[in-house]
């Protein structure tokens, strides 16, 4: 399987080199030359977690030597995660959650960060490469924790993590700044997160940048859903999630079902798009935004305009307005068209905006929810159905009431449950209507877990003792001096 650039088809490179590079040197993201087919999905029930991530990314990372591929999965996929079967599908009223979030950092992420170390340390390894490799990842909250602990003390790899100072709850800031690893280094910038995303592809696209750190033996990459080496992993659970109900009898072999997933750099939804296309039998896909509803107008007008103001919300991790992985569904809705991506993403980086004329989207339905909504959704599910979700679930879970009130569309729906409720406390248990007054993070999830009588992920509690390893600060301007400072390049250091 070759991998092109969205920008320009000429690219053509080998999927450990896709994996390697991260993003394309023109800008642009890899995608597969053609997407795999898989029918027969019977056969597939039979197989364990480990079994269909070997069956389905075996189909993308076709130089990947398969016992190398089959060990990578199995020391991913083991005991960092809380269930044998990795993940869990509960039913919550009339839909089904695919709870994502019982890997090492409590967030979806660990999904694809717990196995891109070791699909980074292979690709390096057939690409005879002897270099140190620095990944660089921007991150509203979720990816950065499940980065580090991803990357942490791997031999030969680098992981660099900016997020916005101000943009986290303060349990994704602990995990970050608590952070083992020599190897790590966590930079707090003045900005939001796509100005941090932005700094971060700033660096990648630094031609003269880059061979500097070529001559102290670095080379780049990505842990965002940029790199295909996080997007493929993630096609993998909505499998999971399909064949889990096909087996328990909650589905009819290829019955047809919605998926609704939180969105905010469109990574995640396009995992599921991606399986679509492969013949996992999808109705629609919901995408359900917060009130960064940047991607609801998209959906329903054709019209990407991140000419607005970023707002902080109770779900951090969607508080953007840049969402990178679109790029790779405007190439399919493009027809596979490179030249009209690249003039696309263009004018997005001049204008802030762009249209698609006569957008054909039929495949995703795009909606949002409102502060008020998150708030009141989380109490009323808690209170009628007893089940406690985060604020980023909580969105996509209200969509999807809006959803079946405006289209009376019964198809039965999988929403994709992608953080632990415990990340976010304070909103939590404001939303179920605990006194949190005077109270720090720590004590409010304490009454938390006392009232819903659920217990605490241990790596939260016990990052009220944890020592904080990075204490670093700087402007979005100085993120490239940052990395220089913690690489120890450039003039300063010949
Ligand atoms: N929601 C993300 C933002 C980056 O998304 P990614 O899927 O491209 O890593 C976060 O939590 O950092």
């Amino acid at each position: 399987m070759r991998y092109f650039s969205t920008r320009d088809k000429t690219i053509s490179i080998s999927s450990s080199e896709a994996i390697i590079q991260g993003i394309s040197k023109d800008g642009g993201l890899f995608v597969p030359e053609t997407i795999p087919k898989i029918d027969n999905l019977m056969e597939l029930t039979k197989m364990d977690y480990r079994k269909l991530a070997y069956f389905i990314m075996s189909k993308f990372f076709t130089d990947f030597e398969p016992t190398l591929l089959k060990e990578a999965i199995k020391d991913a996929y083991g005991q960092k995660f809380s269930l044998k079967d990795i993940v869990s599908i509960e039913k919550v009223q009339d839909r089904y959650l695919l709870e994502l979030f019982h890997g090492p950092t409590y967030a979806f992420k660990d999904m694809a960060l717990s196995i891109l170390p070791r699909l980074l340390r292979i690709a390096l390894k057939i690409n005879d490469i002897d270099k140190e490799i620095v990944i660089l990842t921007a991150t509203s909250g979720d990816t950065g924790k499940a980065a580090l602990e991803g990357f942490a003390n791997v031999e030969g790899i680098k992981i660099v993590v900016f997020f916005p100072e101000k943009g986290v709850s303060q349990i994704q800031k602990l995990q970050m700044i608590t952070q083992e690893g020599e190897n790590t280094f966590v930079v707090g910038i003045d900005g939001n997160f796509d100005e941090a995303q932005n700094g971060v592809k700033r660096i990648f696209n630094d031609r003269e940048f880059k061979e500097v750190l070529d001559k102290y033996g670095y080379i780049l990459s990505s842990a965002n859903s940029i790199n295909i080496g996080r997007l493929v992993p993630q096609i993998v659970y909505y499998f999971y999630g399909y064949l889990d109900l096909l087996k328990q009898g909650e589905l009819e072999d290829g019955e047809k079902i919605n998926i609704v997933v939180p969105t905010g750099n469109f990574g995640n939804i396009l995992a599921a798009y991606y399986g679509k296309k492969m013949g996992l039998p999808v109705n629609k896909l919901i995408c359900a935004s917060n009130e960064n509803n940047v991607l609801t107008d998209f959906i329903n007008t054709g019209v990407y305009d991140r000419r607005r103001e970023l707002k902080l919300t109770s779900s951090p991790s969607m508080d953007i307005l840049i969402s990178s992985n679109l790029e790779r569904l405007l190439f399919y809705i493009l027809n596979e068209d490179d030249i009209a991506v690249k003039d696309k993403m263009e004018r997005l980086n001049k204008n802030g905006f762009y249209k698609i004329k006569n957008i054909n989207i039929e495949d995703f339905y795009g909606d949002y929810s409102t502060e008020d909504e998150v708030t009141k959704t989380i109490k009323d599910v808690f209170v009628h159905y007893n089940y406690l979700m985060d604020p980023h679930t909580a969105v996509a879970y209200n969509v999807y009431d809006k959803y079946k009130l405006k289209t009376k569309d019964n198809t039965k729906t999988i929403i994709a449950s992608t953080a632990s409720p415990f990340k976010f406390g304070k909103k939590i248990a404001d939303s179920i209507g605990l006194n949190t007054l005077g109270k720090d993070e720590f004590q409010i999830l304490r009454k938390l877990g006392d009232k819903t009588e659920i217990k605490i992920p241990e790596g939260i509690s016990s990052l009220k003792d944890k020592a904080i390893k990075h204490n670093n600060y700087c402007s979005k301007k100085e993120m490239k001096s940052m990395l220089k400072k913690f690489l120890k390049v450039g003039e300063i250091y010949d």
